[in-house]
C-alpha cells in the first residue's frame, strides 16, 4: 500500500518544539547587544555584551572565556569595558547625609567637623570633597567608636582614619610624659609591609607635622639596632609599622602602649592572615582596647580599634571576631565592596607562556610616555627573570620583590612614584594598598592566584586623585587561570560582586569566651 501516515497529536508536537527551542544554542536565541556601549567586547562579536543589557536573573551568561582551558583558545581576548567616567566613592551631592542642609552642594570637609586648619592644609593638596568613606568613618572615629571599614581600592581609606586621629591627638595632649627610658605612644598603625608604612607615614606628617605631632615609622629586615634609634628622640605620636618590628619594639621595652588611644590595623585581610596573625595577637596582647566610647576619654582611657581594608574574603571576621568584641565594632561597608572597578578597562588576553614577553613588550612600547606602569609576578623568581629579559630588550624598568635585602628595597618604590622610571616589575608586594596616582596600566604578566589578588592589582589604577581611571591587562596561560577569569567575566557579565567574598563582613562568627578556648 502507500506509505503510512503516522499523526501525531498536536499537543505533542508543542512539546516537541519546546524541547528543540530550549536545545538551540542560547547565543542564537537571546542577542546580548543593544544599541550603544559595549561593556563586554570580545574578539567573537557574538559573544559581546551591550552596557544597556542586563542578564536575567537566572539566565546563565555565555563567557567569551568558555572555552580557555583549550588549547585551541591562544590568541582570544575580552576586555570589560569602563561604564563611568568617575569612581563609584566621589561624592558629588549626599542628600541623606544628616547635617547636609542644601542637598543641591557639595559636602565638603567642613562638614565633617574638622579644625579650619586640617581643612586649609587639605585644600592646599587639592582635597576638597571627602569620598564616601571618608564621610562616614571620620564622624564615627571622632566620635570615639570602634571601627571596622571595609571600602575599595583607592577610595581614600588612609585620610579616613589619619584625620580623625591626628584632630583627636592635637585636642587631647595627653599627660607629660614622665617615663624617659620607655617612651609611651599614643597611636599606631600597623601595614603589612615597609613600602606601606613609609607611604602611610608621609601622610601623616604631612598632615599631623603642621599640629606639632611627631611621625616615626619602622619596618622589618633591618635590625633592631634602627627600631630602637627611631624612638631613642622620645614618644611619637603616631608610629606607623610592619608588625614584626613593632613587636620587636615591644618586647624590648623601646617602646610602651599603656596610654594608647588608637590602634589602626590596615590591610587588614593580610593582617589576619595566618602569616601574620600569631604576631598581631601577640601585639593587640599590649593594648587596652575600649569596649565603648565611653572607655576612650579619662585619665583611665583605653585605645580606639579600626581595622581597615578593601577586601574581606571569608575567613577574616572570625579571626577578627576572636581578638576584639565585633558586636561593639560599628561597621561601614561600601556599595561596591569586592565589585569589579566600573571606571577601568580591564582586557584578558589569553597567551602562550612563550608568548607572553614578545606581549609584554608590545604593550610597553604602546604605552604613552610618562604613565606609571606595574607588571605583576606571582614569584620574586619572576621578578628577577623579567627583569634581566626587559634590560636585553633595553626596557627601563626596576623591580620589587619580598626576598630583596630590605636595603635594596629601599627607595625602589619612591623613585618610582617620583616618576624617575615608568615601569615597576613587582610581586604582589606591591598590590597592598601602595597609592599610585601615576599608574595608567597594570599588568597582570603572571595572572593572580585569587580574587582578593586579582582586586588590589588592578585597584593600583583608578585611584581618588588619579588624573585618569586607567587600565588592567592580564595574561592567561594555564589551564587553572580560566576558573578565575571566567568568575570575574561573570561577575562582570551580571553586574555582581565577585563571588566567595560575599558574607565575610555581614556576618561575623559569634565571639568565643576566653574560657572555650582548647
Ligand atoms: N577626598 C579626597 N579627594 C581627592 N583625593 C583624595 C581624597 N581622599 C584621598 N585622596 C587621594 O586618593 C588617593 C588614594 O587614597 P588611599 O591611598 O587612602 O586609598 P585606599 O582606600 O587606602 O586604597 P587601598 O585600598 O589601595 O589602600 C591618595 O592619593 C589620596 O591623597
Amino acid at each position: 500500500g502507500g506509505p503510512q501516515v503516522i499523526r501525531v497529536p498536536r499537543r505533542l508536537q508543542e512539546r516537541a518544539e519546546n524541547v528543540k527551542q530550549a536545545r538551540r544554542p542560547r547565543t542564537a536565541m537571546v542577542s546580548t547587544v543593544r544599541a550603544g556601549k559595549l561593556l563586554i567586547k570580545s574578539k567573537n562579536p557574538q559573544l559581546n555584551q551591550s552596557a544597556a543589557y542586563t542578564l536575567g536573573k537566572f539566565e546563565e551568561p555565555v563567557l567569551a572565556s568558555k572555552g580557555w582551558k583549550h588549547k585551541k583558545s591562544f590568541g582570544d581576548y575580552f576586555t570589560i569595558n569602563s561604564t563611568q567616567d568617575l569612581p563609584p566613592f566621589l561624592t558629588r551631592r549626599c542628600p541623606e547625609h544628616p547635617g547636609h542642609e542644601d542637598p543641591k552642594q557639595p559636602i565638603t570637609f567642613q562638614s565633617l567637623k574638622l579644625c579650619p586648619e586640617m581643612i586649609e592644609l587639605l585644600r592646599n593638596d587639592g582635597i576638597v570633597q571627602p569620598t564616601t568613606v571618608q564621610l562616614q568613618a571620620v564622624p564615627k572615629l571622632l566620635r570615639g567608636h570602634n571601627l571596622l571599614c571595609a571600602a575599595e581600592t583607592g577610595s581614600g581609606k588612609t585620610l579616613s582614619y589619619l584625620l580623625p586621629v591626628i584632630e583627636k591627638l592635637n585636642k587631647d595632649r595627653g599627660v607629660p610624659e614622665l617615663h624617659d627610658f620607655e617612651p609611651h605612644v599614643r597611636s599606631v598603625v600597623l601595614v603589612p609591609s615597609r613600602e606601606l608604612a613609609e607611604q602611610v607615614a608621609s601622610v601623616a606628617k604631612v598632615y599631623g607635622g603642621p599640629f606639632g605631632l611627631k611621625v616615626k615609622v619602622v619596618g622589618g629586615g633591618r635590625g633592631v639596632g634602627k627600631i630602637k634609634v627611631a624612638f631613642a628622640g622620645g614618644a611619637p605620636d603616631i608610629v606607623v609599622a610592619t608588625p614584626g618590628a613593632l613587636y620587636k619594639a615591644l618586647k624590648r621595652c623601646y617602646l610602651n602602649m599603656d596610654e594608647l588611644s588608637f590602634l589602626v590595623i590596615d590591610e587588614a585581610d593580610t593582617m589576619f592572615d595566618p602569616s601574620f596573625a600569631g604576631l598581631l595577637q601577640s601585639i593587640l596582647a599590649h593594648a587596652r582596647v575600649a569596649s565603648d566610647p565611653s572607655e576612650t576619654v579619662g585619665p583611665c582611657r583605653k585605645a580606639q580599634l579600626a581595622v581597615v581594608g578593601a577586601t574581606f574574603p571569608g575567613g577574616v571576621g572570625e579571626v577578627l571576631g576572636q581578638v576584639t568584641d565585633l558586636g561593639n565594632m560599628a561597621v561601614i561597608k561600601s556599595q561596591m565592596l569586592h565589585f569589579l572597578m566600573p571606571h577601568v578597562k580591564q582586557m584578558f588576553l589569553k597567551v602562550r607562556g612563550a608568548d607572553k614577553l614578545l606581549e609584554l613588550h608590545e604593550a610597553l612600547k604602546a604605552a604613552q610616555e610618562g604613565t606609571g606602569i606595574l607588571v605583576f609576578c606571582n614569584g620574586s623568581a619572576t621578578v628577577n627573570w623579567l627583569g634581566y629579559a626587559l634590560e636585553d630588550l633595553r626596557m627601563r624598568h626596576v623591580r620589587l620583590q619580598g626576598e630583596m635585602p630590605a636595603s635594596m628595597r629601599a627607595g625602589i618604590f619612591q623613585a618610582f612614584q617620583k616618576g624617575l622610571v615608568d615601569v615597576l616589575v613587582c610581586t604582589d608586594i606591591a598590590s597592598r594598598g601602595l597609592d599610585t596616582q601615576r599608574v595608567g596600566l597594570v599588568i597582570n604578566y603572571d595572572f593572580p592566584t585569587s580574587h582578593t589578588d586579582y582586586v588590589h592589582r588592578a585597584g593600583r589604577v583608578g585611584r581618588a586623585g588619579s588624573s585618569s581611571c586607567g587600565a588592567v591587562l592580564s595574561f592567561v596561560t594555564h589551564p587553572w587561570d580560566v576558573e578565575l577569569v571566567q568568575s570575574i567575566e561573570t561577575a562582570a557579565r551580571r553586574r555582581t560582586s565577585l563571588p566567595g567574598m560575599e558574607s565575610a563582613i555581614r556576618e561575623p562568627a559569634p565571639r568565643m569566651d576566653s574560657n572555650e578556648h582548647p
